[in-house]
């Protein structure tokens, strides 16, 4: 009953891998199993090639057939549909003609007839973590027959240069192929850092992310370039980074998260992986499979490669020493009022009419009534008036971020509460160090156009995980008394509510009854 989405997610989406067998196990196909099926993926293989490899030497590659080849895709694409591909060692340039034609007709005509969407992420292999190249002749392989195919291509710096068909000196040389390379296959870009010393930061581990288009994520973090920014871990054992990272972001992707999210988490699990790595032979040993990742030091540090606003970091914004509890957030000053006398500790006032009659005489009277109450009033949107008015505190969007005056905020002591949407979000919110941060819409809402799809129990369930003891985590978007356990059960320190108290006969009543069902919610089990 009430886990019965979570229940419902452990029917394990299907992800391929289109990738050669590395007989040392490090890499290739064998490490992309393990961590599709480590990330509660079904894990299915296409194999390209076939390598005799160890942790020192590529000693002979040799490529399937190509009615093998295809047999594969058409065998797996009749039982087995993917919700995600990643790509890989591709051995030749027939092969990549033979699969990027297979992606263009019979995928394309699949997701057609079953109206779905399958992202394919290419990493595009070159050479090994000892230094052997695969494509023997090195003459240069051409991947443009990949254009518009693909969701995402993840080079590291080598393979970029090689695809741009330039050397690369520094970041900005880097950024810059990153985003000829997204112009010239159509396509999002994950620029890798990890492999390259000199022209990359020593001690992070830094990959460039040029943000073309995403389905299902907000207009803001599209058309973009971040910079991803995670701890270098000291050590050689590196072997199959590459094909760990692109097969976890298919991974994560396959789960139903958004390409921005699933770069971050794979970016996480790799951290963790070589963290825990360890030799076998005498070359690069694997990496360690650590399960979804939780742990917050091991995410990358965002921040933007663009032109243009960017959010201030250093600022801490006060901490709130007690529970929000269940937090009405309501556009009438007398609804505002009627729970405060009903109990309500924690509130907001959230006028989305810029034109309304004596706005600024509302909120200066909802931050006068705080005070009266001794309850939390968050004023949403306007952050000066809530500066001007004293307010306990201020809720923002994460568009509003740039807008706003956050030092003025943090200087006059007010709370910041933060919405996000997704992993990207909650992690861009976390590094302004808010009071709180808002996770929604949980399930469907008629009170807010959302840009982005109902994030569910189960997306819930991952971001408690990762943040909870971090930041006090309120859930919003569709809670109702029929939901107030579920949503407890994932260990959500609140929860926010507009239509389950507002729309109510006797808002008061409703929220004391939805309050103490929240405050009484049984998670024993
Ligand atoms: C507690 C809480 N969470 C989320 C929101 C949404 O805020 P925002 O993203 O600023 O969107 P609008 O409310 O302005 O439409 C919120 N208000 N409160
Ligand atoms: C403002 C907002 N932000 C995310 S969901 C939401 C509306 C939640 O309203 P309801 O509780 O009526 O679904
Ligand atoms: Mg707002």
């Amino acid at each position: 009953m009430a886990n019965l989405e979570l229940t419902l997610s452990a029917l394990k989406p299907v992800v391929w891998s289109i990738a050669g067998s590395d007989s040392g196990g490090g890499a290739g196909i064998q490490a992309d199993l393990a961590t599709m099926n480590d990330l509660a993926c079904h894990a299915c293989t296409v194999i390209t090639t076939l390598t005799a490899q160890s942790s020192v030497a590529v000693n002979l590659v040799e490529p399937v057939s190509d009615e093998m080849l295809l047999a594969q895709l058409d065998t797996l694409l009749q039982d087995l549909p993917p919700k995600a591909i990643k790509i890989g060692l591709l051995a030749n340039q027939h092969q990549i003609d033979l699969l990027s034609r297979w992606l263009a007709l019979d995928l394309h005509d699949h997701m057609k007839r079953n109206g779905t969407e399958v992202a394919v992420i290419l990493d595009p292999v070159m050479i090994a973590s000892c230094g052997d190249r695969f494509d023997g002749d090195e003459s240069r392989l051409d991947f443009t027959p990949f254009t518009g195919l693909l969701t995402l291509i993840t080079p590291n710096a080598f393979e970029l240069g090689e695809l741009v068909g330039r050397t690369l000196d520094d970041m900005s040389q880097y950024h810059l192929a990153a985003k000829d390379l997204s112009q010239l296959l159509e396509t999002n870009v994950l620029a890798k850092g990890g492999d390259k010393g000199p022209a990359w930061r020593a001690n992070a581990a830094q990959d460039i992310f040029v943000c073309t288009r995403v389905t299902a994520c907000s207009e803001m973090h599209q058309h973009r370039s971040f910079l991803l920014s995670s701890q270098r871990i000291p050590s050689n054992n590196n072997h199959g980074t590459g094909c760990t990272l692109s097969s976890a972001i298919a991974s994560v992707m396959a789960s139903g998260f958004v390409l921005h999210d699933a770069i971050a988490v794979a970016k996480a699990y790799v951290t963790a992986g070589i963290k825990h790595s360890y030799p076998v032979g005498e070359g690069p040993g694997p990496l360690s499979r650590t399960g979804w990742p939780n742990d917050l030091n091991d995410f990358p540090i965002i921040s933007s490669l663009d032109d243009g606003p960017s959010l201030p970091s250093g600022i801490k914004f006060k901490a709130i020493d007690e529970r929000l509890g269940l937090y009405p957030v309501v556009s009438q000053l007398s609804q505002l009022e009627t729970l405060l006398r009903a109990g309500a500790k924690t509130i907001q006032l959230r006028i989305k009419d810029a034109g309304e009659p004596h706005l600024e005489d509302k909120i200066a009277q909802a931050i006068t009534l705080g005070r009266d109450y001794q309850a939390k009033v968050f004023i949403n949107d306007y952050w000066e008036l809530a500066l001007k008015y004293n307010a306990y505190g201020v809720h923002l969007g994460q568009e509003d971020l740039y807008d706003a005056d956050l030092n003025r905020i943090a200087d006059a002591n007010l709370a910041l509460g933060i919405s996000s949407h997704s992993y990207f979000e909650l992690l861009l919110a976390s590094q302004i160090m808010p009071s709180y941060i808002a996770l929604g819409h949980i399930f469907p809402t008629t009170t807010k156009v959302m840009p982005s799809a109902p994030q569910g129990l189960m997306k819930l369930q991952h971001y408690v995980n990762l943040f909870k003891g971090h930041y006090p985590l309120v859930a919003i978007g569709g809670i109702d008394a029929s939901r107030i356990e579920t949503v407890k059960l994932t260990g959500v320190d609140d929860v926010a509510v507009v239509r389950a108290v507002t729309e109510s006969e006797q808002p008061g009543v409703a929220y004391q009854a939805l309050s103490s069902a929240w405050e009484q919610a049984d998670v024993s089990q």
